[in-house]
């Protein structure tokens, strides 16, 4: 049986990126392998969202290179990319982003539509079970309450089983009891998946002296006009 334990899910090799005259970013090296967790931790304004977005392939970088379950973003056209981050990334938004005029379940339904993916019914019900949801299946998401709202961002996510999850700022409007409990509910549904998981944050309540800590300040550089 192969060992999934071992296989990267995230690789990046001198990742450079530069928003046009601002300061550059350049990122050190990541190695994330399935059941893994990353916290990026560093200032407001240190490159955290550039580093996901970079990741996600919303972004290419100036040089470098991003390898996300093997392959590398860059080498993929923008539809390819676009279809690969559907099917093999999931991401919780800092804001909850849904399709609102449809339910809860249709939001979920349309996040395997647009990754040219069947619907897996059952493995839909299991994840809104799974996080304490099942009851607003057929709810439209704004009339959920933040916290819900964010369990069905968290759903939507993991719809397509990707291999990795990624986090924008999760907790930041929580106060620190279900801070923790949106960092264990996120922590729990990659290890169900084997899925490893990187949340940008700069909220040092939810990191434990067990995760992995990247921090993006001290790489930052001025850009050569
Ligand atoms: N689209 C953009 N165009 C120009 N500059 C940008 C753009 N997006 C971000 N920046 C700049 O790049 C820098 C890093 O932004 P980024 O959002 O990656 O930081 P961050 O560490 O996530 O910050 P925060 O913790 O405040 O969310 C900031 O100075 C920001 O102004």
């Amino acid at each position: 049986m192969k060992d999934n334990s071992t296989t990267l899910i995230v690789q990046t090799d001198a990742l450079k990126y530069a928003y046009h005259h601002e300061s550059s970013f350049l990122y050190r090296d990541i190695h994330l392998a399935r059941n893994q967790t990353l916290f990026v931790l560093g200032k407001s304004g240190s490159g955290k969202t550039t580093l996901l977005n970079l990741l996600a392939g919303f972004l290419l970088p100036q040089s470098g290179s991003v390898w996300i379950a093997g392959e590398n973003l860059a080498r993929m056209s923008q539809a390819q990319r676009d279809r690969f981050r559907g099917r093999n990334i999931g991401i919780v938004f800092q804001k909850n982003i849904f399709l609102s005029s449809v339910t809860v379940w249709q939001n979920l339904q349309w996040a395997a539509y647009a990754a040219g993916l069947p619907f897996d019914k059952e493995h839909a019900g299991r994840l809104l079970e799974q996080l304490g949801i099942q009851s607003k299946s057929s709810k439209k998401p704004h009339t959920l309450s933040q916290g819900e709202q964010q369990r069905v961002s968290i759903a939507r996510a993991l719809v397509n089983r990707p291999a990795l999850l990624m986090a924008d700022e999760p907790t930041s409007a929580l106060d620190d009891e279900n801070a923790l409990e949106v960092i264990q509910l996120l922590k729990n549904a990659c290890s169900s998946h084997e899925a490893a998981l990187i949340v940008v944050t700069h909220d040092r309540r939810i990191v434990s002296s067990e995760d992995l800590i990247y921090y993006t300040t001290p790489f930052q550089t001025p850009s050569p006009q």
